[in-house]
């Protein structure tokens, strides 16, 4: 992973988009479990997931799914990482730690100051309430607190605007799905490529 930015490529369904992802240089590819227009199925992910090389984080997204069937679609797909939109408490986090998984919290800023860990996660996902709706948030706000730790931040990124908000707010990663569709759920292979490129000509966290 080193130092630069890691960028996320998620509502992935096609194999030609995870491949697209992948050589352009995305550091996770996201396969989504929730009620989506997105959503895949088991067999289709682990698909999908085999084409990954061991250094790209192959992610589930589940939204107010029981641990059980959290832990039986990610096993059956063979991923490596959970994303969880839901309100899960720490004891969800607790649950699945076993399983050896990356573990993201997903959710919105609403105006606390956050931290990455504090449920137990590894990483943090800011993202606009409505998630995987292509609506950005005021994440330029001179009210919104940037979370301490590895946090990813969501919600409305394009190619267009992702270097300005990395630059903006220096988060540790950024996450993408409509800004890099042609339609709704149906991804456009140039946009992934001017995505990551974009994002990656921001590369200056704090710190660097
Ligand atoms: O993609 C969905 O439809 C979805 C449904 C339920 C929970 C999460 C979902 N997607 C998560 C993501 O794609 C990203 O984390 C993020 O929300 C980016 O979305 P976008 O604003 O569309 O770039």
């Amino acid at each position: 992973m080193g130092s630069s930015l890691f960028i996320k490529i998620c509502g992935l369904s096609t194999a030609r988009d995870v491949d697209t992802a992948v050589v352009a240089g995305a550091d996770a590819v996201g396969f989504v479990f929730a009620e989506s227009p997105r959503r895949v199925d088991a067999a289709t992910a682990r698909r999908l997931a085999e084409r990954v090389p061991g250094n790209v984080l192959t992610v589930g997204v589940f939204r107010g799914q029981s641990v059980a069937e959290v832990r039986e679609l990610s096993r059956a797909a063979g991923l490596r990482s959970v994303q969880l939109h839901g309100d899960e408490g720490p004891e969800y986090y607790e649950a699945l730690r076993p399983e050896g998984w990356t573990l993201i919290r997903a959710t919105s800023f609403r105006g606390a100051a956050l931290r990455c860990g504090e449920l137990g996660e590894d990483h943090l996902l800011l993202d606009a309430p409505a998630p995987g709706a292509g609506r950005p948030w005021d994440w330029g706000d001179e009210a919104f607190v940037a979370p301490e730790g590895s946090w990813l931040l969501a919600g409305g990124l394009t190619p267009g605007n992702v270097r300005a908000a990395v630059r903006a707010t220096g988060c540790w990663g950024v996450d993408v799905s409509s800004g890099v569709e042609a339609s709704r759920g149906v991804k456009d292979p140039v946009l992934i490529e001017e995505f990551i490129t974009a994002a990656r000509s921001a590369a200056v966290r704090s710190g660097e």
